[in-house]
């Protein structure tokens, strides 16, 4: 892709209508004009989000592979932030959370082996604990 234009908020904004139609996803501005008639998940969709971040929508769909190789041919350039403009979705980080689970299934796993390991050294300790007391006591 030789385009590499920087646009802001306010220019993809001027781009909200459906013969004119400009989506803001994870930062990259993309040319959804030519495929609104054919998205699977109709225009209304599309026409909601125009000329604005559609980085929540987009992802919430769980869109495929092949909707992200569309999209990627859909490219017009990188987004531009200006103070003021709307924040960046948090989506990504909000929806994949999946580090912190991860970490935390990853930690527990590792406290439950621990438990396992200091189950058997207490039970072994009685173990031997009874045996000796029973020695003695002959
Ligand atoms: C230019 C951006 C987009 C492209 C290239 C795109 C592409 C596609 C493609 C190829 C599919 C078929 C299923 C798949 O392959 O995942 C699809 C389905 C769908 N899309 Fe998009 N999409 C875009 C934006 C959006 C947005 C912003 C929404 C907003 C909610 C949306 C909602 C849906 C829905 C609901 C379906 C499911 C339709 C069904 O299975 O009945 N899409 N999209």
């Amino acid at each position: 892709m030789s385009e590499t234009q920087e646009l802001t908020y306010a220019d993809v904004s001027a781009h909200s209508g459906k013969k004119d139609l400009y989506l803001v996803v994870h930062d990259k501005i993309y040319n959804a004009t030519t495929f609104i008639d054919e998205h699977p998940g109709g225009e209304e969709v599309l026409l909601d989000v125009g000329g604005q971040d559609a980085t929540e929508a987009f992802e919430d769909v769980g869109h495929s592979d092949e909707a992200r190789e569309i999209l990627e041919g859909l490219l017009v350039g990188g987004l531009k932030r200006m103070p003021g403009d709307p924040a960046p979705h948090q989506t990504t980080s909000s929806s994949s959370t999946s580090t912190a689970p991860k970490t935390e299934g990853a930690s527990m796993g590792v406290g439950l082996y621990a438990l396992v390991l200091l189950g058997g050294l207490a039970a072994f300790g009685a173990y031997k604990y009874l045996q000796m007391q029973s020695e003695s006591s002959k």
